[in-house]
């Protein structure tokens, strides 16, 4: 593919991303799915620079008003060519060349943006810091009382790309000889040490070049998600439930953690979540877990085992604001549609609920993948208040190597503190019955 239609093929796919109201992910993979014979390098430049686009999305936008251009694909990828690529205007002239394949010729006012950009840099000491630090205006305030100080620094961090990192399925595979396939491939990995199986790649690879994904002795999952299911600490023979299980990310740890012992109902809403966490429950070897779609967080499965389970974790619907670095464009989407408000009103229903499934004790771990107050302690705070007969296990009881002086109660992750996608858990427990006769 020529350098020319490589960029076509990438304008095609921002603007299929201006229109679209599925996420960037949804849309790549349908793209990708239509693409197999593209090479890997090819692939993987269209989506380098897109990603790009989608890092620096209130920058350019900022550019292009400031030089009072329309706001376009083209406009933004202009801009993005001068101010993040560097290339000079003949060089951009050349890619917009009007031939098969092609992008079509500048306009005259493409052409005057392209000029009037030559020589700034994409950060400009002019751009208010939102602007500059990729800050959707309904999270700026919530995300500095969050961080104060570190603000800038935290920002900074859910704009650099995530390394990839992968949890050994110790039901297929063990994490030393895993780590050995990888040395024989030339592959560079290490071991994520505050984890039992986790590996991270040293560099980004085509997965395709990853082995043991097919076979399910390894997954894709962030450190920090790794963590959280660590948090849970189901034994082999328990009853366990993952309240929002998702395509299963956590469910396979857990059931891993159990070593195919006890059982383990992954639950959720969402049929086709559910059916792809069966997919990767069959992939990776699990024989003890089970699906189970709810109506409902309030759903009559829930009150007819009440009280009937070791271990609830409630992965809860969230801002996403933790995983920003990985979905770029998730910030420009969530969580303004549904209201930050309401989501936290759901968010203590689902806790609510899934609670009512803990035994005398038992063990509820709460967490999200966000950053902010109003999803994480205060959400707890008000879970206690209501529900007394539940109380906090500080991390430095329930995880004391994960204890981090700043917040000793919890588990709080934040990519620039701890590398991992931004993650909060609390592990709560049900007091015990008293003892008959008491
Ligand atoms: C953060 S995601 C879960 C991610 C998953 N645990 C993982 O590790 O891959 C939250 C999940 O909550 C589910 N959900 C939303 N509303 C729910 C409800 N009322 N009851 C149960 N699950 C719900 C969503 O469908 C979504 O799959």
């Amino acid at each position: 593919m020529t350098p020319a239609a490589r960029l076509q093929a990438t304008l095609d796919l921002y603007a299929e991303l201006a229109r679209s109201e599925r996420t960037a992910d949804a849309v790549l993979s349908a793209w990708l799915r239509g693409k197999r014979r593209l090479d890997e390098p090819t692939r993987g430049a269209i989506l380098d620079r897109l990603h790009a686009l989608l890092r620096h999305h209130a920058r350019l936008g900022w550019w292009i008003d400031r030089h009072g251009r329309r706001d376009t694909p083209r406009t933004r990828i202009i801009a993005w060519l001068v101010l993040g690529e560097g290339l000079k205007p003949e060089q951009i002239r050349r890619l917009f060349t009007g031939a098969p394949l092609a992008p079509a010729p500048l306009s005259e006012a493409e052409h005057g943006l392209m000029l009037k950009l030559q020589g700034a840099a994409m950060d400009s000491a002019a751009m208010p810091e939102e602007v500059r630090l990729e800050c959707p205006p309904w999270a700026l305030a919530p995300l500095r009382a969050r961080f104060g100080a570190e603000f800038a620094a935290e920002m900074a961090a859910l704009l650099a790309p995530p390394p990839l990192d992968l949890r050994v399925n110790a039901l297929k595979a063990e994490r030393a000889a895993m780590l050995t396939e990888f040395q024989g491939l030339g592959l560079p990995a290490h071991p994520l040490t505050r984890t039992a199986h986790g590996l991270r790649l040293a560099e980004r690879l085509s997965l395709a070049r990853v082995p043991g994904l097919k076979t399910g002795a390894l997954e894709i999952q962030d450190e920090g998600s790794q963590l959280v299911a660590r948090l849970v600490e189901a034994q082999p023979g328990e009853r366990v439930v993952d309240f929002c299980a998702g395509a299963g990310g956590k469910t396979l740890a857990i059931a891993a953690q159990m070593g195919n012992k006890g059982r383990l109902i992954a639950c959720d809403v969402s049929e086709g979540r559910l059916k792809r966490c069966a997919e990767r429950a069959r992939r990776a070897g699990l024989q003890n877990a089970e699906m189970r779609l709810l109506s409902g967080e309030t759903d009559r499965w829930v009150k007819r085992h009440k009280g009937s389970f070791d271990r609830v974790l409630v992965d809860a619907p969230c801002s996403g604001t933790g995983t920003w670095r990985r979905n770029p464009d998730a910030r420009w989407r969530a969580p303004e549609e549904q209201g930050l408000e309401s989501l936290v009103a759901l968010q203590a229903r689902i806790l609510a609920s899934a609670a009512r499934l803990v035994k005398p004790g038992g063990r509820l771990v709460y967490a999200t993948c966000a950053l902010l107050g109003e999803e994480n302690e205060a959400q707890v705070a008000a879970f206690l208040a209501a529900h007394p007969a539940f109380s906090v296990v500080p991390l430095s009881v329930a995880a004391p190597e994960l204890t981090d002086s700043a917040h000793p109660e919890y588990l709080m992750l934040t990519p620039a503190r701890h590398g991992t996608d931004g993650f909060f858990a609390a592990v709560l427990t049900r007091a015990d019955l008293p003892a008959a006769g008491a």
